[in-house]
């Protein structure tokens, strides 16, 4: 966790150097993959992300915000629960009150419109939506949106289920029959039925994480030709 954790810093520090004047493109999307893969956790990286926003170097809070994007294009729920959040939205809402830089203002109000689309059947992630009524109620003019920037990549790890026994078996979990879940399909699972562990490449998960014996047998089923 700490060696990703640094992997992780080094990465954000790289892409939102003030030393760049373009986007590095790959440093960001190798951060959208430690974020997938589980190896940092979302809270931290997007708290980390945050700090970048405030940079007194323009270059820097732009690139920023091009991994906050990225990051919410590409890492599903996981990086979604963090920024749909009131606290998140209001953070982004004083950064636009705040920054001197007109091309982060410009930019957080292109996200947040963008962002209140893609979530418009969410009820979970309401803040967004209610956070561009608020700022079009206090007189930002909001960037005419553009549909393309609302497309998430649907690849990415399901939620997790929660429950009181194995989906699989159905033995009642306690003290010592703990849970456990897999990262393929998301349900919860006892130790048994759960043994086994496989990359996902299909959701950007390139180490063996567990899974359950569905999901093991339909990922290393051999295919029929
Ligand atoms: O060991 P515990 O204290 O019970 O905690 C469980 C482990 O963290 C499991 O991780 P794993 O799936 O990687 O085993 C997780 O899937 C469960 O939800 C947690 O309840
Ligand atoms: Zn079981
Ligand atoms: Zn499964």
């Amino acid at each position: 966790m700490f060696r990703s954790t640094s992997n992780f810093d080094k990465l954000l520090e790289k892409a939102t150097s003030n030393l760049r004047l373009e986007p590095d493109w790959p440093t960001i999307l190798q951060i959208c993959d430690l974020i997938r893969q589980g190896d940092v956790q979302p809270k931290y990286a997007l708290g980390a992300v945050k700090k970048k926003l405030y940079n007194a170097n323009p270059h820097s809070a732009m690139f920023g915000l091009l991994v906050l994007e990225s990051c919410v294009k590409n890492c599903g729920h996981l990086i979604h629960d963090e920024v749909g959040t009131k606290q998140y939205m209001e953070q982004l809402r004083e950064l636009v009150k705040t920054t001197s830089h007109d091309n982060v203002k410009a930019k957080v109000l292109e996200l947040i419109q963008a962002w209140a689309y893609a979530f418009r059947n969410s009820p979970k992630y309401r803040a967004v939506q209610d956070t561009l009524n608020i700022m079009k109620t206090e007189g930002y003019k909001f960037p005419t949106l553009k549909e393309s920037d609302a497309m998430f990549s649907a690849d990415t790890a399901p939620e997790w289920a929660d429950g009181d026994v194995c989906h699989r078996c159905r033995v009642q979990f306690g003290m010592v029959q703990r849970k456990h879940h897999c990262r393929a399909c998301g349900q919860v699972f006892c130790g048994q039925c759960s043994s086994k562990t496989s990359t996902l490449p299909k959701f950007g998960i390139e180490k063996e994480v567990r899974v359950c014996e569905a999901c093991y047998d339909s990922i290393n089923k051999p295919t029929t030709t």
